[in-house]
């Protein structure tokens, strides 16, 4: 499991996280919320080793993992969709889904080509094609696909839908809505407060830098008004 406990981080001489604590556990789906700016990326990036912590902990299957670099957190087991999907463009789509491939769990079932062509048809139609001319919404599937090429027992999406068509973004929560029946570890963080009540198990709200809320779908709806000015729809 993951396990995030009073974690600091910034940026310079800015301070952005001051105490976020959250946990996901295998099997679950757990979001972060908040609005812009509220810290979920950075909490993020710090987890993944991308941004130096300044206090607190992360343990990763009862790994100390605080401040470890990317690739140790990755060999963990941790796969990141980032903000911005960051794909190589001018790999192909298939070249972008094998570049990173590894099954470092053994899964028996482990993800390969097939299978990320059958949860994304188009990624198949498009195999040969730069991803760079994909549309948004494709270059977001195959970042999924990306990440679920490494196997990991916890798929972190940052954003997943950000400036999406509504009909793409249906079809993205439809995909992450199959994965976790399938049950894939997922953290979520997005803004989506309809859709993430319906996905997820548990959820966290980040207000400036600060774990300020949690719960899990009946302590959503007991608390939705709150959660709601937290989220800021
Ligand atoms: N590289 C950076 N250098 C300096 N400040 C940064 C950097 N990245 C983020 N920040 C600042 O840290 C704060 C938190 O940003 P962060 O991206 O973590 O928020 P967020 O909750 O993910 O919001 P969003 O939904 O807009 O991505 C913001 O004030 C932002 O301006």
């Amino acid at each position: 499991m993951l396990s995030v406990e009073e974690l600091q981080a910034g940026y310079g001489h800015s301070q952005v996280l001051f105490d976020i604590s959250f946990e996901v556990a295998k099997g679950e789906c757990v979001t972060l919320m908040g609005r812009n700016g509220m810290g979920k990326t950075t909490s993020i990036k710090t987890i993944m080793g991308l941004v130096p912590a300044r206090g607190g902990k992360v343990t990763i299957s009862g790994h100390p993992m605080t401040g470890q670099p990317p690739e140790r957190v990755a060999r963990l087991g941790v796969g990141l969709v980032p903000e911005g999907r960051q794909i190589f463009s001018t790999l192909t789509v298939r070249e972008n889904l094998v570049a990173t491939a590894a099954n470092r769990q053994k899964y028996a079932d482990g993800w390969t080509l097939e299978r990320v062509y059958e949860l994304f048809p188009r990624m198949r139609e498009r195999a040969e094609q730069n991803a760079g001319t994909l549309s948004g919404g494709e270059q977001q599937m195959l970042a999924i696909g990306r990440a679920l090429m490494t196997n990991p027992w916890l798929l972190i999406l940052d954003e997943a839908t950000e400036g999406l068509a509504p009909v793409i973004r249906a079809e993205i929560w439809d995909v992450i809505g199959k994965l976790r029946a399938a049950g894939q570890s997922i953290l979520l963080v997005d803004k989506n407060l309809a859709v993430l009540k319906r996905l997820a198990d548990r959820h966290y709200i980040i207000e400036k830098g600060r774990s300020v809320w949690s719960g899990n779908g009946a302590d959503l709806d007991r608390d939705y008004e709150q959660v709601q000015g937290y989220v800021g729809i």
